[in-house]
Formats: C-alpha cells, structure tokens, sequence
C-alpha cells in the first residue's frame, strides 16, 4: 500500500523548473531513496511532500491527506530532517528536544533517542557550541521525536564521522523495523546502497529510473555508483 502518492508533479523557481513531472510511489515500510546531483531538484520535491512548498501543479497524496491543506495533521505524522534546519543559538538540547516533544500527543522518549544518536551527554549544551554532526543528529532526533508514520532525512549523514553514520544507519533500520516509512535523500552510493529498498535517480527535476539498488546498479552492469554516473552524466541528458 503506497503512503506516499506523486501524480505528475510541477515546481518552478522563476524560469527553473526544480521538478518537472515527477510521478512515484511509495509504499509503507520501506526505505525509499531520492539520489540526483547538486540541482537537481531532490530538496524541492520532499519539501511540496512535507507541505513547505506550494507545487505549481500536479498532486500529491501523503497518508491519504494533502499537504496543501491538510498541513497540521501532516505535521503530527510526518517526521521531518531538512538540510538547513537551524535552531535558536542558546537553545540547550534537552530543551530542544522537550519542546518538539510537546507538540506530539505520544512522543518518543527523548533520553533514549538522544542515547541513540550519541549526544546524552550534550543535553545541556547549546545548540551553537554543538559540533555540525551534532547539530546534525539532534535534527535527526527532532524528526523522529513524534513517532512519525513517515521520516523525510534529507541528506541525513552529511558532515557525520564514520562511527556516527553507521550509528545513524543501524537506527534507520531500528525506526523503518518498527515500521516506519523512510524517504532518504542522499549523495552517498554506499548509504543509498545499504539502506534503500528503493531508489529514485532524479536529474534536471525528473526521475530518469526507479528500482532496487540491485536493479539498478544490474542494468549498469556495474556498481550503483556506475549506474548513476550513467543516468546523470552530461551525455545521458536529453
Ligand atoms: N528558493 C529557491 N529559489 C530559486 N531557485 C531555487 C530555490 N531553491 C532551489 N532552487 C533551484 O532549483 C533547482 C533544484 O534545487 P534543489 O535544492 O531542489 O536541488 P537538490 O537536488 O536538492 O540539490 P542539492 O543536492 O545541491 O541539495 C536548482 O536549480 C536550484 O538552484
């Protein structure tokens, strides 16, 4: 059963048409990758999914609501980690996570989330003196903190240590195990290849395939990386 329902999606910045008839699925439970180049085109469409953005056409279904109109309910179900999502400088981590606590009628426990993703020991740290991977996975914890039904991590290792994105992925797979539904932007093969069960390769603001990691890198006859050099390279473009 799909969660996620994109019907010929549109979404133009002025003359740039970030995303240009993009259609897709996703289904429930899955792990669902969008890898693409810088540009194109992977932010704008999970931010008309998550209802930051206003499409300029097409429709878009997200647990049977839309995120056009049905914003508040969606924000209760939905998890989202944006690349730039920049908290208050003196706003202590313990106190960052209560707050976005609040706002859920069932949240996760904060203590164990934070354990999770390695800062129990920040709680009472400002979020200007965290280091960016800190930063980074407490606005994973922040997305997670509401128990979503759907988690949008857009770009969800970047600026991570090595320890830290397995730590990350290992609770990626904890969250989709407990039946989660994940989108996952990405620029890592290897991160796209471990967790995906699906992925999208998205290029000038369409999707060019859609498949398994396996599939994907099957039909390159090589790796996934092969694959998305092949699909995304200048001579591969129309
Ligand atoms: N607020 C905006 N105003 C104008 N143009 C924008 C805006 N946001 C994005 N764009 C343009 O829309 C296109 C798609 O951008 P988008 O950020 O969605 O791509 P992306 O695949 O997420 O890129 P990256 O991998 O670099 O994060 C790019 O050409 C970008 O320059």
């Amino acid at each position: 059963m799909s969660v996620i329902d994109i019907e010929n999606l549109h979404k133009r910045y002025g003359g740039t048409a970030a995303v240009a008839d993009v259609s897709l699925q996703v289904e429930r439970g899955e792990i669902f990758g969008i890898i693409g180049r810088n540009g194109a085109g992977k932010t704008t469409l999970v931010e008309c999914v998550a209802g930051l953005r206003r499409p300029d056409g097409g429709t878009i279904g997200v647990l049977g609501l839309d995120p056009g109109r049905d914003g508040a309910e969606l924000r209760r179900r939905v998890g989202v980690q944006l690349q730039q999502s920049a908290l208050p400088d003196r706003l202590r981590v313990g106190e960052a996570v209560e707050l976005y606590a609040s706002f859920y009628p069932d949240p996760a426990d904060g203590d164990r989330l934070l354990a999770d993703l390695g800062l129990a020991d920040r709680r009472r740290t400002a979020y200007a003196k965290l280091s960016g991977g800190q930063q980074q996975r407490l606005s994973i914890a922040l997305a997670l903190i509401g128990r979503p039904e759907i988690a949008i991590l857009d770009e969800l290792t970047t600026g991570l240590d090595p320890h830290a994105r397995r730590d990350t992925w290992r609770l990626i797979q904890g969250i989709r195990d407990r039946g989660v539904t994940v989108v996952l932007v990405t620029h890592f093969m290897d991160e796209a290849e471990r967790l995906c069960d699906r992925i999208a390769v998205l290029d000038a603001g369409r999707v060019v395939a859609l498949d398994t990691p396996a599939g994907l890198a099957a039909r390159a006859g090589g790796t996934l990386e092969d694959a998305f050099v092949a699909l995304t390279g200048r001579e591969a473009r129309p």
